[in-house]
């Protein structure tokens, strides 16, 4: 279907080096103009290139904040080429009329599937074990080390992550605990504890795949360490935030905790030629990664397909299905009729000033779909009328107070 605005003038700029097969998908999809950038841009360099961009694509490490997005002049969509929608406003861009879309479960085995190995790891004391030979040293001793068997493993936040490494864990053995802030269903012999409390007192290995958000930061401090089992263990590849990074440090330097694997971090690199600096460096039993718990090539391949598909699918036909922060909207497309949007505050009679724009036209309303949150309207309207009726529908459209956008697709 050939849309009103060409394909080939829709600017998409990719950050942080999504994955090749996203912009194969723009390309195929027509459109020609796709910017990528192994790595994320310092604020002054971002707010330059986001000015004119149409569809920006990021994965954890962009900060959109609402001064960011202010700049944003064109943008119509973002995506993140991710799980976590923490470093974006979403709220500032859902005021901006820009829905934001990410890659829900697409690297979820990717992370299970690390910390499974991770747990295995810890529990033999092979990150020190590892380090101590590669200074010439030696170490044949089977103290601190055990096998999974058995050993209690406490997940935090039993989402699509957490489920996905208690169902590995015990397919090797391990006693599975979960503390979540939602009723969730058990998996295979998981079973709730009734706190986090119980969760620390109790787990072999914690490991933590919780969302940031404003209750999980700082979710585990000197207090919640103190509380985990003397020569526990900590995983954490959910965000870095969400771990006092100086108490850990200190519960591992006092040998409270025998060991831990860290993914993520409270400051993170912009891109692979900056310096990574931690208090966690330096400690051999630590296991240090850098943010790769969903970098796996399969796992990038099919984000990127994800979620340049679901950018796409908005840009070409007004579709927000799985949109984070906007009201979700499909409508199958009417080929013979002119499709126009309307993002609007959600204030009391829109719909109305929308309709009567089209009866006053004698235009009529082929299909029409409405949704709203608290704050934003999105209507898809598919009406009978030639380009220039469309055009001039748009700007009338736009011209009504508390428009935040409006748009012709085809
Ligand atoms: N290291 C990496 O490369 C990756 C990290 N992640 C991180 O992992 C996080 C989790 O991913 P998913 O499992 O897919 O998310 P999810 O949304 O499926 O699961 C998160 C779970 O945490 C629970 N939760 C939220 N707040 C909580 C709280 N205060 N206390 C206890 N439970 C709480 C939720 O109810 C939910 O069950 C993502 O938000 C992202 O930050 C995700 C992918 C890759
Ligand atoms: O999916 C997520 O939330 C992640 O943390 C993975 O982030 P990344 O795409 O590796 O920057």
């Amino acid at each position: 279907m050939q849309t009103s605005y060409p394909r080939q003038d829709i600017k998409v700029l990719l950050l942080e080096g999504v994955s090749a097969s996203a912009v194969e998908n723009f390309k195929r999809a027509g459109y020609s103009q796709v910017e990528l950038h192994a790595k994320s841009l310092p604020d002054a360099e971002l707010k330059a290139r986001i000015a004119d961009a149409h569809i920006v694509g990021i994965r954890s490490r962009t900060q959109l904040s609402e001064d960011v997005l202010a700049h944003a002049k064109r943008l119509i969509a973002v995506g993140c080429f991710c799980i976590g929608t923490n470093q974006v406003d979403l709220t500032a861009a859902r005021k901006l009329g820009v829905p934001v879309f990410n890659a829900p479960y697409s690297n979820t085995r990717s992370v299970a599937e690390l910390v499974i190995a991770e747990a295995i790891m810890l529990l033999r004391g092979i990150p020190q074990k590892n380090a101590l030979c590669h200074r010439g040293g030696w170490t044949k001793s089977a103290d601190g080390s055990y096998e999974t068997r058995d050993k209690v493993l406490g997940i935090v936040g039993y989402g699509h992550i957490g489920t996905q490494v208690g169902v590995l864990a015990e397919s090797l053995g391990m006693r599975v605990i979960f503390h979540d802030i939602e009723t969730k269903l058990s998996l295979g012999n998981a079973r709730a504890v009734s706190s986090l409390d119980e969760l620390l007192e109790r787990a072999d290995v914690v490991t933590l795949h919780v969302p940031e958000t404003p209750a999980t930061q700082l979710m585990i401090r000197r207090e919640q360490l103190a509380k985990m089992r003397a020569g526990a263990m900590l995983i954490n590849a959910s965000r870095g935030s969400v771990v006092d990074i100086d108490a850990l440090a200190t519960a591992l330097r006092e040998g409270h905790l025998a060991g831990a694997a860290v993914d993520v971090f409270p400051v993170e690199p912009k891109g692979n030629d900056d310096a990574f600096v931690s208090p966690l460096i330096g400690m051999d039993n630590v296991i240090l990664t850098p943010h790769i718990g969903g970098s796996t090539l399969e796992a990038q391949d099919n984000i990127g397909i994800e979620v340049a598909s679901k950018l796409i699918r908005y840009s070409d036909n007004g579709s927000t299905l799985s949109a984070v922060n906007f009201p979700e909207v499909t409508l199958p497309e009417h080929p013979n009729s002119r499709r126009l949007l309307h993002i609007h505050r959600n204030v009391p009679g829109m719909l109305s000033r929308v309709n009567e724009l089209f009866s006053a036209g004698n235009i009529n309303i082929d299909a029409q779909f409405l949704q709203t949150d608290s704050e934003v309207g999105y209507v898809v309207i598919d009406v009978t009328a030639d380009a220039a009726q469309a055009t001039v529908l748009k700007e009338q459209l736009a011209a009504i107070p508390g428009t935040l956008r409006s748009r012709v697709l085809y």
